[in-house]
């Protein structure tokens, strides 16, 4: 028989951003953004953002006031109007910088989703008739269940399940890797395949497992397009926040009429439009979308596809991780690396009865043990027409091969192979813990041989831990997340490797309703979970999951039910998309901040000035030249600071793992007091130029 190797990624993968979708064309990326700011000034759409409409409703009443300077009564005073004009300029300014902030971070998504668009060509499909001949058919014909053959060179015409076959297929068009992958039907990681993908030896057959048009890529150019976009509990927390802000100042700056006009020094209209719109969060309100959008990017950035917005910013919120050993933990490649023979028995019975037994197994496991024992014994014969596989399952954890003659091989877990050689009559070597314990104490998995009754020997699995996953540990802890390691395997492989590895937590001999549990019990403390998985008894855990990272390479079954799908198929990336999500909740929490502390600021810088016919001089302590050239000033710092931190928006702010009430002290400290001191010295620098400038 031949063994066919499979194609390992590089574990772990680079851990740097890796664009796998073309670079947005940057030119043609702020063009398309400065004519969508100006479609975005459509009050339809501007209403859904209540600070921002604020604005938008002061700049038409200071039109209004250029066209006539009297209107509302105001005092017609001289040069009023020029003053108007350029009072209504800023606060145009300030809605169409907003504007452009959000449309330059949905013109990042365009352009991936245009990139995905150019993987979806249509192609021609060989569909298998149920007299079992051949038609010819178009990509978007093809309905859930249909049975497509691909060759080698054919494009795969639609997301599917391979059920028969073993073939080389290229992904790179999806994700950008361009080591061709082994797919093979009934493995739990190599027999989904997705459409747009090319195979590149030998054929495929496959059943579709999704409609037109509702396939993995479709959803992904939603999904980065925007088109399925929905303001996540917290976005629409904190523009319910606001928007009450805004309510407050609106009634601050009317009952500020009547005191100014008590002190003698009756406030034009257009003074208390600017001073309303100073006052109102505007810098977050222009930011806020855009701030969403980028954090959808900058984790499809990383080739994670996110169902939802909601699903990145719950990341940020994860109090527990839960991993799995085998591959995210370790290098996944957990392969046979000796036999230990038991009771006598010569090493090569070992191996011999190790190789029947994973003759049918077409886990890596499976194949490394009969590739390890043909080494050793070089070619075998057996009478393998008369015999039956029996599937590894994680409930049994064991596989094997049943002879027509009775014979049982089996090999699986130490502690489930002793229970099947006790229900045969059989008695448990006296060696057998000692080999156990040996192999567990260098972190290795170790499985059991029997023939019927007769446990003949131990198998090695060899596994190794991840570099540097220590030092990505250690960061989550930093920032007051619990990791849980989730293993079928055995308690004392489990701990020597959960300790190596620096996990806060553990569970051996997990089967897959146990996973689920240690999720729902976390829950149940209010914890929120993150979970990563690939296999189809994963599946019901990721569901239950708050974030379910699913891999590529993974089954049709844990890709549906998660809300994330890695496209390198790297586990460890949940690990990166948590921080993305922290990151994402930190730069608004930061941009909030920042820009209440700013409008705070704003106000006593602007307030006295306005006072000076009051006699209120004495307070202008910034010693700003007229009322018009502060307010003017302030107006214009308002308008600019929005543009100004576009790139801070997009970016994300500067990642550091503390928990998270260090993380508001520092933004505190940084936000808050650069808030508070930033409007003084750039209120005065403006407003110095405008003096210089003459413009007033
Ligand atoms: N192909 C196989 N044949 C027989 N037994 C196996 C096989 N693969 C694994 N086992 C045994 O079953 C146990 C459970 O394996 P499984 O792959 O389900 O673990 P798991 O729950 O996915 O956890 P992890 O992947 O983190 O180790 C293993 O520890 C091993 O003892
Ligand atoms: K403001
Ligand atoms: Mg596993």
């Amino acid at each position: 028989m031949s063994v066919l190797s499979r194609h390992h990624r590089a574990p772990g993968g680079p851990r740097s951003q890796r664009r796998h979708l073309a670079q947005p064309q940057r030119q043609g990326l702020y063009r398309r953004a400065f004519f969508e700011a100006f479609r975005k000034l459509d009050p339809r759409q501007v209403v859904r953002n209540p600070v921002m409409f604020v604005v938008w409703l002061g700049t038409v009443l200071t039109f209004l006031l250029v066209l006539d300077p009297g209107l509302f009564g105001s005092s017609n005073e001289p040069g009023a109007r020029s003053f108007n004009a350029l009072i209504c300029l800023t606060l145009f300014l300030t809605v169409w910088f907003a504007n452009a902030a959000e449309a330059i971070a949905e013109g990042r998504g365009k352009a991936q989703a245009d990139a995905l668009r150019a993987t979806q060509t249509q192609t021609l499909a060989r569909r298998l008739t149920a007299g079992g001949t051949v038609e010819s058919v178009n990509s978007p014909e093809l309905r859930k269940g249909d049975r497509v053959v691909v060759a080698a060179g054919e494009m795969i015409p639609a997301d599917g399940e391979v059920i028969a076959g073993v073939a080389s297929v290229d992904e790179s068009a999806i994700t950008g890797e361009s080591a061709p992958v082994l797919k093979e039907a009934g493995s739990d990681v190599a027999s989904s395949v997705t459409g747009g993908t090319r195979v590149i030896s030998d054929q495929l057959t496959i059943q579709i497992t999704s409609e037109p048009g509702k396939g993995f890529i479709d959803r992904m150019i939603q999904l980065v397009e925007g088109a399925k976009r929905s303001k996540t509990p917290n976005e629409i927390a904190l523009t319910v926040l606001l928007a009450v802000l805004t309510q407050i100042f609106l009634i601050a700056i009317a009952t500020l009429s009547p005191i100014a006009t008590y002190l003698g020094s009756p406030t034009p209209v257009a003074t208390l439009i600017a001073l309303l719109v100073a006052l109102i969060p505007t810098t977050i309100g222009g930011l806020l979308s855009a701030i969403g959008i980028a954090g959808m990017d900058r984790v499809a950035q990383f080739n994670v596809i996110a169902t939802s917005g909601r699903a990145v910013e719950a990341c940020g919120d994860i109090n527990t991780l839960v991993l799995d050993k085998t591959g995210t933990i370790t290098l996944g490649n957990r392969l046979a690396d000796s036999f230990i023979s038991l009771a006598g028995r010569s090493p090569a019975d070992v191996a011999r009865a190790a190789w029947i037994a994973s003759y049918f197994d077409n886990t890596p496991e499976g194949k490394s043990i009969v590739r390890l024992a043909e080494s050793q014994l070089g070619q075998l014969d057996f009478d393998w027409p008369s015999t039956t596989g029996i599937d590894f399952s994680a409930r049994t954890r064991m596989s094997g091969t049943d002879t027509s003659d009775g014979q049982e091989f089996r090999k699986g877990a130490v502690d489930a192979i002793k229970g099947f050689a006790r229900s045969r009559g059989g008695s448990i070597p006296a060696d057998l813990d000692a080999a156990f314990e040996q192999i567990s104490r260098l972190g290795g998995t170790p499985l059991a041989v029997c023939i019927d009754s007769e446990i003949y020997g131990v198998i090695y699995l060899k596994d190794i831990i991840k570099t540097g996953i220590r030092e990505r540990f250690d960061q989550l802890r930093r920032m007051g997340i619990r990791t849980v390691m989730l293993t079928g395997d055995n308690h004392l492989t489990a701990s020597v490797i959960a300790a190596e590895a620096g996990v806060d937590d553990f569970i051996a001999e997990a089967t897959p309703e146990d996973k689920i549990a240690v999720i729902q019990a976390e829950q149940s403390q209010g914890k929120l979970v993150a979970m990563t998985g690939d296999g189809t008894n994963d599946a019901p855990a990721l569901a239950q999951a708050n974030v379910g990272l699913a891999m590529n390479s993974g089954t049709q079954a844990a890709k549906e039910a998660a809300n994330m799908v890695d496209l390198d198929s790297d586990p460890t990336k949940l690990i990166d998309v948590v921080t993305i999500g922290k990151q994402l909740l930190i730069t608004r929490g930061a941009l909030t901040t920042f820009s209440i502390a700013n409008d705070v600021a704003k106000y006593f810088a602007i307030l006295p000035a306005l006072f000076i016919n009051a006699g209120l001089a004495p307070l202008n302590v910034m010693g700003l030249a007229t009322p018009r050239s502060a307010l003017l000033a302030a107006m214009l710092y308002n308008a600019l600071i929005i543009p100004a931190l576009i790139p801070l928006a997009l970016k994300g702010v500067k990642f550091r793992p503390l928990t998270a009430n260090e993380l508001l002290q520092r933004n505190l400290l940084i936000y808050g007091l650069g808030g508070l001191i930033a409007p003084f010295l750039a209120i005065k620098a403006i407003d110095s130029v405008i003096v210089r400038s003459g413009i007033l």
